[in-house]
């Protein structure tokens, strides 16, 4: 398994994100923005952070680094594509998945741990968790208030690109950020592109808190 790491100016989690693959087996390698070569991957993924220190809105700009040409072409021809946190804004500015994410509604950074529930599982991201589950994983985020019009709310629960909502210990819905339905990852139409505001990677170890993480990242290994 071969996992590329996409490196802009202000990503801060690529380490911890190589680290977490690795853990799981994975040869990773980073790959900078401004470079044109993905390095031949299985999978990539976009890392969190601030890129270009979120000037405008978070992601509005690393949609215009050069390797977001190869990213584009690597997810259409199928290749799996995971944005988290700022990746998953970079994915949404990008247009690779439907939506956007805007300020939090209390206009206040996030950072704590935060229960999801899993929505859908019928894709290789959530295939090692059932429907139902609950995983307890960080967050951290200002720009993380989920927003898409009704219509195509409604053909992505037809399509099953609703894949983990917000809620507390219990299931029952809990939203910290405002987003719609509680939605906290979501994927493409063709379920090779996913993207989640929350950060598995940070949860690999039970001496750090938990390691729910590995159950949702373990899928690509599949
Ligand atoms: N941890 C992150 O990736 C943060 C994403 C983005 N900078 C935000 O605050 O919303």
């Amino acid at each position: 398994m071969k996992v590329s790491v996409i490196v802009f100016p202000g990503t801060n989690c690529d380490r911890d994100t190589k680290w977490a693959f690795e853990k799981l087996g994975a040869k990773v390698e980073f790959v900078w923005h401004n470079e044109h070569d993905l390095k031949n991957p299985d999978l990539v993924v976009l890392p969190g952070g601030f890129s270009y220190g979120d000037y405008l809105r978070s992601g509005a700009i690393a949609r215009f680094s050069p390797i977001m040409n190869e990213v584009k072409d690597f997810a259409k021809k199928g290749g799996y594509v995971l944005g988290i946190c700022n990746g998953f804004q970079v994915l949404v500015e990008s247009h690779l998945l439907p939506g956007a994410l805007t300020r939090n509604d209390s206009l206040h950074f996030i950072s704590k741990y935060h229960h999801l529930k899993v929505v859908n599982n019928n894709n290789k991201f959530l295939s090692e968790l059932n429907v139902g589950d609950i995983v307890n994983i960080p967050i951290a985020h200002a720009e993380g208030n989920y927003k898409v019009d009704d219509d195509t709310l409604k053909k992505m629960y037809d399509s099953e690109q609703v894949l983990l909502k917000y809620c507390d210990e219990h299931g029952n819905e809990l939203n910290p950020n405002g987003s719609v339905d509680a939605i906290a990852g979501i994927c493409n139409e063709n379920k090779n592109v996913f993207g989640l505001m929350p950060h598995p990677e940070r949860a690999m170890e039970s001496i750090l808190g938990g390691e729910d993480g590995i159950k949702m990242l373990k899928g690509f290994f599949k």
